[in-house]
Order: C-alpha cells, then sequence, then structure tokens
C-alpha cells in the first residue's frame, strides 16, 4: 500500500486549513484572467511603448484600406479593424507595454498565413505573431501599428500517436487543452506553466518556454521533433516530422525554437510527450535558510534520483503575498524559504518509500524546519498552486519589474538578499523564487508604479552582477521588447553578429516581430 503520509511524524499530517477549500477554482486560470476577482477597480491605462521607451519606428508601410481588402479575401470575416476588440490584443498581460495596431488577422491554416505574410513581404508590412499573449517580456503585443496575426483559431490537433506518444498540431492549440488531450490517452504534455490556460504551444516553442517540468523532461530543444514554419515571404518550411533520430544536415527547426517570431510564423508542431506518470507525490518544506535549500536540493536528488521531477524554491515574502492577495493558506509553519519538491514515477510503493525516507532525513537532520505531503491530485494541484500563482500575486502588488536569470545554483539568492539593501525603501517588496533545480531564479520588484528612477537602480546593476555570475539575463522568458538590448551581458559581439546575419537571411526587410529579440543596432 502506498503510505499517504510519513507516519512517524505528526507534523507531516496533511493538514485541512480553512483556506484550502478556496484553492480549487482559479488553480489553471489563465493569465488574462488573473486576480480579476480580487481587483476591485478598472486598472489604470497602459502608458504606450513609444512613449515610455526610446524606440523609433521603423519605415514599414502603414495599412492602407486595399490592404484590409486583400486580407479580407485571404481570411473572409476573420479581420478585425475594431479598435475595442483590438485593445486587449495590443497591450501584454502585464499591463507595462503597448502598441497600437489597426488590424488584427486570425487565419486558420497555414496556406492562410502564407497568403498573409506574401502579402505583407510585398507590401513591407511589419507584422506580429502572436499566441496566447501570457509573455514577460513584451514580446507578444506590437511596439507601433504592426499588423497582428494570431494563432487563436489556428487550434487543431492533427494527430496523436500513442505508441511513440509523438502529438502533431496547429501552433494555436491551448497547452491545458493539448494536456487534456494526451492525458485522456496516458501521456504528458512535456512541459507545464502557470499560463497554461491561456498559452498556445506555437508560442511556448517560439519563446523556447522552460516552465515546471524542465528538471525532468528538459528544454523543448530536445521534445520538438518537427516544425512547421511561414517565412517571411509566405515561403511554408514543412519540417513536421516525428523522427527522433534525422541527422540529414543542420536541424532548421532548432532555429525556430526561441526565435520569437522573429524568423518565421510557427504553424504547427510535433512534440514528443513522456508516458503519464502513475505515481505523483508533492512535498511542500519549510526551510530555516537558503543554504538549507540548498542541502536539501543536493540530498534529495541523492536520495530521489530518477522520480524527483520537480524542485521549486520561494522566499518568505513571496508566501506572504500569496497570502495576502490570493487568499492562500500557507500549508506548513511561517519559514524564510519553502521548497516544493515533486516526484513522479512508475511504481507509488516505491516512490513513496524513497520520499519517506528522504523526508525522514531531511527534518531529522534540521535541513527542513516543517512540511506537508501531498499524493492526491487535489492537494497536489492546492500545494502547486502557492508556487505557480506567485506571478498573479506580484501583479495584485503593483508594478513589477521582472528578472528571469540562470544563474549558478549556489549564488542563486545572493542578488535577492543584496538587491533589498541596495534599493531600501525605492522598492515595495524583492521576492525571489523559481526552478531551483534549473538554476533558474524570478526575480522581481514590485513598487506602487512605473518610475524610471527605480528602473535605472535596477538596470545595468542586476545585469552586471548577472554578467559577473556568468548567467543569463534571460532563462526561460525570452528577450522580446524589454531585454534586446541587454542581450550583451550573456552573449559575446559574435554571437549577436550571427543572430543578425541570420534575421537578415531569413526576413531581409525585417517585417517579423521587428523591435524585439535582436538589439537596437541591428
Ligand atoms: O513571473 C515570473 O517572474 C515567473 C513566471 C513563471 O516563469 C514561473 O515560473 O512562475
Ligand atoms: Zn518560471
Amino acid at each position: 500500500m502506498v503510505p499517504r503520509r510519513v507516519p512517524r511524524w505528526p507534523s507531516w499530517l496533511l493538514r485541512a486549513s480553512p483556506g484550502w477549500a478556496s484553492w480549487g477554482a482559479g488553480l489553471a486560470s489563465p493569465p488574462a484572467r488573473r486576480g480579476c476577482s480580487s481587483t476591485p477597480s478598472p486598472p489604470p491605462a497602459v502608458v504606450p511603448t513609444q512613449e515610455r521607451y526610446p524606440v523609433l519606428r521603423l519605415p514599414f508601410s502603414t495599412v492602407s484600406e486595399q490592404d484590409v481588402a486583400a486580407f479580407a479575401r485571404i481570411v473572409p470575416g476573420l479581420v478585425t479593424t475594431d479598435p475595442a476588440e483590438l485593445a486587449a490584443h495590443n497591450v501584454d498581460w502585464l499591463r507595462t507595454v503597448r502598441g497600437c495596431s489597426k488590424v488584427l488577422l486570425r487565419p486558420r491554416t497555414s496556406e492562410e498565413v502564407s497568403r498573409i505574410l506574401r502579402h505583407c513581404h510585398e507590401r513591407n508590412l511589419a507584422v506580429n505573431p502572436q499566441g496566447g499573449n501570457t509573455g514577460m517580456v513584451g514580446g507578444s503585443v506590437p511596439v507601433f501599428d504592426e499588423i497582428i496575426l494570431s494563432t487563436a483559431l489556428m487550434n487543431q490537433v492533427i494527430s496523436f500517436d500513442d505508441v511513440s506518444g509523438t502529438l502533431v498540431c496547429q501552433a494555436g492549440c491551448v497547452l491545458e487543452e493539448l494536456s487534456r488531450h494526451v492525458e485522456e490517452r496516458d501521456f504528458i504534455m512535456p512541459l507545464d506553466l502557470g499560463a497554461k490556460g491561456s498559452c498556445h504551444i506555437g508560442g511556448n516553442v517560439a519563446t523556447n518556454a522552460g516552465g515546471l517540468r524542465f528538471l525532468r523532461y528538459g528544454s523543448l530543444h530536445g521534445t520538438v521533433l518537427g516544425l512547421e514554419v511561414v517565412l517571411a515571404d509566405g515561403t511554408v518550411l514543412n519540417c513536421l516530422t516525428s523522427l527522433r533520430k534525422d541527422n540529414t544536415g543542420y536541424d532548421l527547426k532548432q532555429l525556430f525554437i526561441g526565435s520569437e517570431g522573429t524568423l518565421g510564423v510557427i504553424t504547427a508542431v510535433s512534440i514528443l510527450c513522456p508516458p503519464k506518470p502513475k505515481a505523483v507525490n508533492v512535498a511542500f518544506l519549510g526551510c530555516p535558510n537558503f543554504a538549507g535549500v540548498l542541502r536539501t536540493f543536493r540530498t534529495c536528488r541523492g536520495a530521489l534520483g530518477e522520480i524527483l521531477s520537480a524542485f521549486e524554491f520561494m522566499d518568505a515574502a513571496c508566501m506572504q503575498l500569496v497570502e495576502r492577495h490570493l487568499h492562500l493558506a500557507r500549508p506548513v509553519q511561517e519559514s524564510p524559504f519553502y521548497v516544493l519538491i515533486e516526484t513522479s514515477g512508475s511504481h507509488a510503493g516505491h516512490d513513496a518509500e524513497k520520499l519517506g525516507s528522504f523526508l525522514e532525513h531531511a527534518l531529522g537532520s534540521g535541513l527542513v524546519t516543517d512540511g506537508t505531503l501531498a499524493t492526491d491530485q487535489r492537494r497536489i494541484k492546492m500545494l502547486w498552486a502557492l508556487r505557480e500563482r506567485i506571478t498573479e500575486a506580484l501583479s495584485l502588488d503593483g508594478y513589477v519589474y521582472k528578472y528571469d536569470l540562470s544563474l549558478p545554483v549556489e549564488r542563486l539568492y545572493d542578488i535577492v538578499t543584496s538587491l533589498r539593501a541596495h534599493l531600501g525603501p525605492r522598492a515595495k517588496h524583492v521576492v525571489g523564487y523559481g526552478h531551483l533545480g534549473d538554476g533558474n531564479l524570478h526575480l522581481n520588484v514590485t513598487a506602487e508604479a512605473f518610475s524610471t528612477s527605480l528602473l535605472a537602480a535596477l538596470e545595468p546593476h542586476v545585469y552586471e552582477w548577472t554578467a559577473g555570475q556568468r548567467g543569463s539575463i534571460s532563462a526561460e522568458h525570452g528577450v522580446g521588447f524589454k531585454k534586446r538590448d541587454v542581450l550583451g551581458y550573456s552573449k559575446p559581439p559574435e554571437a549577436l553578429q550571427l543572430m543578425c546575419q541570420l534575421k537578415a537571411l531569413l526576413d531581409p526587410k525585417g517585417i517579423l516581430n521587428p523591435y524585439k529579440m535582436l538589439p537596437t543596432q541591428a
């Protein structure tokens, strides 16, 4: 039998606190809807990107009535010019950047995407590909009047092979719907994100999204088997194969994974789904200090081995914000740090035994001070919600400055502590959390409102510090509009130059997602 709790420690018993009852409903709420219920009044207007940032419109054509008529012939009934409908597509969900596009196109097929891009290429019209618009770096909304090319109606599953686990689908499929589709067939998606209810698989691939399953299943560079991409001039590049092995020259699909729509528009994806684990457990633990978090990680990797599927951490400030803004109850005693450990395996008894002896050791040796264990799906979701919904809690706290850093794991928290001292009362909250198992820190700073002086205190300080550690200024959120001019902190000039050359080769007119990813001088 599966021990549902670790019997030797009364403190590990699953605790039902009043807050738990309220955790279920919003577990997978899409970012666009995040926090709506707790927002008392309409949010303040978002300052247009071109007013807040020093950016100049490039000499693209502007959309004419003839262009709109041409689009209407390609996608009849799926051309939107209504400003009210366009408003949500012009603003990122964090409400930090805003474009002024006048046209939204919603093709259903790659052939339609191809015809649209052929027209835009001929007319020198800039295009902003858009998936679920859940990005963190302003990559999915226009900066000026770029045409928005939404993948929302490209939402068909093309095939699923239940021997190999290969899913082939259109780019606009919502991640959560794909998860449901493959889970019904005893598989899971190799990636999972807090934004799963809204994000599109094409956007996930275009941004090389990391997420909560990265530790176990790795990057999309490994799990994506094939892509169909429409190039800037309308050429359809069909590399939508489902082969595990294919050494026939350059692996072209890799170029588009993480290219953020600057090299082509991903229209279909072939992705490898792992079998659904038969047993999943989640432990939520309190740690007395960050050194304890690191030691817990080391010990847990050794003790749990192949069944460890996630190791996430959050600091006390995160937990306080989750409690305050989302009214989620803390499931363990108050601690300076919390870790969430997930195991996924094929033998419940075996996994429970391994996890049980790890937890016994962790508590007995003082590595952790308190904890709770969940083995049923409802409680597992409740514990995950504490971690997944930090982003939402932060957004309800004010304007959020976001940093997504890859760092040597031992130094992961140093920047949070030093930044608190550096900023003092200028910041409302400075918090650190993230995918510790992947060496990925989400450093977030909240303030009542955007301020250029606070931004100047943060940047380039955070980037210089990261470069000093030989870290990455973008671990998993990408570059978008916001980080394009700081790439040099993580990439040598030769690499940046090659990126620009590739861009010029594939999109000589620069019409695809301009003002994104490549440095301004490019
Ligand atoms: O909001 C953030 O900074 C992180 C969002 C996401 O990558 C997460 O891991 O929760
Ligand atoms: Zn993350």
